[in-house]
């Protein structure tokens, strides 16, 4: 049995980085980016009017000064003459600021008369005026590797950039095994159960930006597992979920490994968990996920989460932590690193009563895990403590 951090750094170990790809800006959001965005243009590319209302000089800005309206500057149709002192141009919010004009007095501050306007508020707070270039210049980047929000994707068309080289999704195979199991939908025999882990976990991948291909359900024999694990065939990574423990028909290591899986171990200090292995199987990764589908879905989040951030170019690290303050009192810790599943509200973190790890209702509740080191001794109510935010 290693440790959980020694684990983490086996598996990331694992984690070959993925091809880019280029995808339209339409498909990018959610996607990590592997080359800079670099701007095409000056935004805006002229000095542009901020509000509805009328191009003047700044000079000319006095309570009851009149104007001549001379022109129209709508967006997208500029004013091709120049304001000269006493005249206005009507302009509209993204209009080109005429030549000579400094100034966009709004509408509301105005009365108008046919073809004059007189100054009923000389406001001068702001000149409504937004300067050539003041968002962004051309060269100015959008620097890799980055997920892609949907801010950056507004960027990059602004920037007038239509394609964006990100990372490939990895592919991750998923295995669920049991002579048990069902699909959602089916009717169980009365000695069966539906599964359920491999669709927690898809969910899971996919949000991280995994592209998820699940595989029919293996049967406990070994015949059933070696034809489902040649299904896999050109996946990044292989997970596998039961059959990892000590029971006769947890057979996953052994048909692994007499198909050449090189293991880079098997059991790691914390619960729930403590069945997982992981390793290399014909060129892809593999991690064998222990079948309780509480201890499945938190290997998921600490182990294959921060394996996809990195095989997507997002570097090494593990799932993020934060610190909250004990909302009620734990017990002391055993041998294993525990991730108790606790709800965190305003900054208070509280296990709840029930910890087996087959409860999928109390995960369901949970939004973090709250991390008791190995050993740890009990832990008033106060106490600051880690949390893995889920
Ligand atoms: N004598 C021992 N027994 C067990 C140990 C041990 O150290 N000594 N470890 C326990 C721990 S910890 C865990 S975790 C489980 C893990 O066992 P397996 O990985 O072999 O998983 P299975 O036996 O196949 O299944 C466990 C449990 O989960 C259900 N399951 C499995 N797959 C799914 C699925 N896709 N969806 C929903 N539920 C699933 C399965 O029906 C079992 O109830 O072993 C302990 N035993
Ligand atoms: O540690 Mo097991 O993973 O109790 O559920």
């Amino acid at each position: 049995m290693i440790p959980v951090r020694e684990a983490l750094e086996k598996v990331l170990a694992l984690a070959e980085v993925v091809e880019t790809e280029t995808v339209p800006l339409q498909a990018a959001a959610g996607r990590v980016l592997a080359e800079p965005i670099v701007a095409r243009r000056l935004q805006p590319p002229f000095a542009a009017s901020a509000m509805d209302g009328y191009a003047i000089r700044r000079d000319d800005l006095a309570q009851d000064a009149g104007f001549d309206v001379i022109g129209a500057a709508p967006a997208g149709c500029a004013f091709e003459g120049s304001v000269g002192p006493g005249q206005a141009v009507r302009i509209f919010t993204g209009g080109v600021v005429p030549e000579g004009a400094d100034f966009i007095v709004i509408q509301e501050n105005v009365r108008r008369d046919g073809d004059r306007i007189i100054i009923t508020d000389p406001d001068a707070h702001s000149d409504n005026i937004r300067p050539a270039g003041g968002d962004f210049r051309p060269g100015d980047r959008i620097e890799a590797p980055r997920r892609l929000v949907p801010g950056d994707v507004a960027l990059a068309a602004a920037m007038n950039v239509p394609e964006l080289v990100v990372r490939r999704r990895p592919v991750v195979a998923l295995l669920a095994t049991g002579d048990e199991l069902v699909m959602p939908g089916e009717v169980p025999k009365p000695d069966q159960i539906v599964a359920s882990n491999s669709f927690g976990l898809k969910a899971m991948f996919e949000a991280e930006g995994a592209e998820v291909r699940m595989l029919p359900i293996a049967r406990d024999t070994e015949a059933s597992l070696r034809a489902a694990f040649a299904l896999a065939e050109g996946a990044d990574l292989l997970v596998t979920i039961g059959g990892a423990s000590v029971g006769d028909l947890d057979i996953v290591g052994k048909v692994a490994g007499d198909l050449g899986m090189e293991r880079a171990f098997y059991k790691v200090a914390m619960r729930p968990g403590k069945p997982l292995m992981a390793g290399r199987l014909n060129g892809a990764a593999m991690i064998g996920l222990p079948g309780n589908p509480v201890s499945a879905m938190v290997c998921g989040h600490l182990f294959i989460l921060p394996m996809l951030c990195s095989m997507l170019g997002l570097g090494r690290a593990q799932a993020p932590r934060q610190k909250a303050v004990l909302g009620s009192d734990v017990a002391a810790n055993g041998p294993r690193e525990h991730y108790m599943r606790a709800k965190v509200k305003d900054g208070i973190v509280t296990a709840f009563e029930r910890q087996d790890s087959a409860l999928l209702t109390i995960l369901a509740d949970a939004n973090a895990l709250l991390v008791r080191p190995a050993e740890d001794g009990p832990r008033q109510a106060g106490e600051e403590v880690e949390i893995v935010p889920l």
